[in-house]
């Protein structure tokens, strides 16, 4: 039997760390790693989405989870999406993450071709078969063009290393699909951050989120307000929470150079997001310190 409770908490969507010159860069990866240890999260999802991997050659993403590993590796639990465009790829990744040690692989499905839910699986298999590590669908339609069926996700399910799915589609019915219809226990992880308790009260185990970076204490509460049962309290929460990321993404400015800046200027550089990513303009500036002004003011209060 696999320990799922390894699983069950904040888990931030690691962000691209990056020098002045756009290179990835192993110091940031590290520091940026061990700042969310002290934070007292649950683990890190590294290579994801907001870790901008659709913009990583495969040996940068290797280095981002060596440095990753070397950081806070056996201190937290460490989910590495290894999803690349070529299953060739993504199984070497796959081995790769195993060789340091991780505790969970995560894909998308293939992107760019409309492939056949065969193949989407062909796909997975040969990943999750890869390694006996756990294995984590990363079910996102919004921007692969494909949402995981209860009947694929049940095939998965026939090799023990599938443990569960990260769902960042929009309907928080599909966690309550997955949940209730999967054929065995699964971990499930809610994705949209601005209905983390609605997820979470729908089934969700934890969460993965683009935005807990940069404030993993709000989610932290909303958790824990969450298992304690008080669920007003937490929805208060959840409204402030989107109150902040409504004015993130407000900017003209990609949500992760936005994020990335937020951090920056609290004395965490990380760089830029990568191109085509919109990077930020003099006019996000004003909005940006108001964003940050707002989690400061969250934290403050919850702090409390
Ligand atoms: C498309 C996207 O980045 N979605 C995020 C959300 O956390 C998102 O940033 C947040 O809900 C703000 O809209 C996550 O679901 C994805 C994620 O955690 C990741 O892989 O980085």
């Amino acid at each position: 039997m696999r320990d799922l409770e390894k699983y069950k908490g904040i888990i931030p969507a690691f962000y691209a760390c990056y020098d002045e010159q756009g290179e990835v860069s192993p110091e940031r990866v590290q520091k940026l790693a061990k700042y969310y240890l002290e934070k007292g999260v649950k683990g890190l999802y590294v290579g994801g989405s907001s870790g901008e991997c659709i913009y990583q050659t495969v040996s940068e993403r290797k280095l981002v989870l060596e440095n990753v590993m070397a950081a806070v590796g056996g201190k937290m639990t460490i989910i590495a999406h290894i999803a690349s465009p070529s299953t060739r790829d993504s199984v070497a990744l796959a081995k790769h993450a195993e060789s340091l040690g991780v505790d969970a692989l995560a894909a998308i499905p293939p992107i760019y071709f409309v492939l056949p839910e065969d193949a989407i699986e062909d796909y997975w298999a040969s990943m999750a078969e890869a390694t006996n590590l756990d294995f984590i669908i990363y079910n996102i339609p919004q921007t692969t063009g494909y949402g995981l069926t209860v009947e694929l996700l049940n095939k998965m399910l026939t090799r023990e290393q599938v443990v569960g799915v990260k769902n960042s589609s929009m309907p928080v019915m599909d966690i309550n699909n997955f949940k209730l219809n999967s054929h065995r226990e699964i971990v499930v992880f809610n994705g949209p951050d601005e209905q983390f308790v609605g997820g979470r009260t729908m089934g969700a185990d934890g969460g993965i989120g683009g935005t807990y970076g940069v404030m993993p204490e709000a989610y932290l509460k909303a958790d824990q307000l969450i298992k304690e049962n008080k669920l007003a309290e937490a929805l208060e929460l959840q409204y402030a929470i989107n109150q902040i990321i409504f004015k993130m993404v407000s900017c003209d400015g990609n949500l992760y150079d936005v994020m990335k800046k937020i951090l920056a200027l609290d004395g965490m550089e990380i760089g830029k997001a990568r191109l085509p990513l919109p990077q930020i303009t003099e006019a996000d500036l004003p909005i940006i310190e108001e964003a940050r002004r707002m989690i400061h003011d969250l934290l403050a209060k919850i702090a409390v």
